[in-house]
C-alpha cells in the first residue's frame, strides 16, 4: 500500500553525527551541508522515524527508528541531539522556531510509542 508513511514535521539542519573516540561532531554524509530532515509517522505499524536528505545531491544522511524512552536533550536554541544504542544524532537548525517546533514533534512520537 503506498504512503503508508506522512511526514508530520519537516525542517532544514546540518546533521551531525558525535564521534566519541575524537570527541568531535562531525557532518553525516559525505560532504557537509544543509539537509531537509523529516519525521515520518508509519500509520499502520505506528512507528516514527527521523529521516534526512541533503538539499545539494539527496543523499540520506540520517535514517533513524525512535524507539520508545528515546532519550533527546535540546542542547540550546537550535541544538537537538539524541542518542541510539550505536551513536548520538545532533541536527542543527537554523532557527530557533525550526528547532521548537521539530523537537516538540519529535517529544510527541516518542510519547506516542
Ligand atoms: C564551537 C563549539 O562547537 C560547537 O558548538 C559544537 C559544534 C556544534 C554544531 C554541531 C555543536 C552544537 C551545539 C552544542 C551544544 C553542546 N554541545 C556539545 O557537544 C556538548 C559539549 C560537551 C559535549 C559532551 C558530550 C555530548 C556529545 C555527545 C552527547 N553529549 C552529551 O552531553 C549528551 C547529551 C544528551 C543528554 C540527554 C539525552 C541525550 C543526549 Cl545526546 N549527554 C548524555 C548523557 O548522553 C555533548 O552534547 N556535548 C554542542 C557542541 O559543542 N557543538
Amino acid at each position: 500500500q503506498t504512503n503508508t508513511e506522512q511526514s508530520i514535521a519537516s525542517a532544514k539542519a546540518n546533521v551531525m553525527i558525535y564521534d566519541d573516540s575524537n570527541k568531535k561532531w562531525n557532518p553525516s554524509g559525505t560532504t557537509p551541508g544543509l539537509s531537509k530532515v523529516q519525521i515520518y509517522q508509519h500509520l499502520l505499524n505506528q512507528t516514527y522515524r527521523v529521516v534526512g536528505r541533503k538539499i545539494q545531491d539527496h543523499e540520506v544522511v540520517i535514517n533513524c527508528l525512535l524507539q520508545k524512552n528515546l532519550k533527546y536533550n535540546q542542547a540550546n536554541q537550535t541544538f537537538l541531539q539524541w542518542r541510539d544504542s550505536k551513536q548520538v544524532y545532533g541536527l542543527h537548525f537554523q532557527s530557533k522556531d525550526e528547532a521548537d517546533m521539530f523537537t516538540q514533534t519529535l517529544k510527541m512520537a516518542v510519547d506516542n510509542l
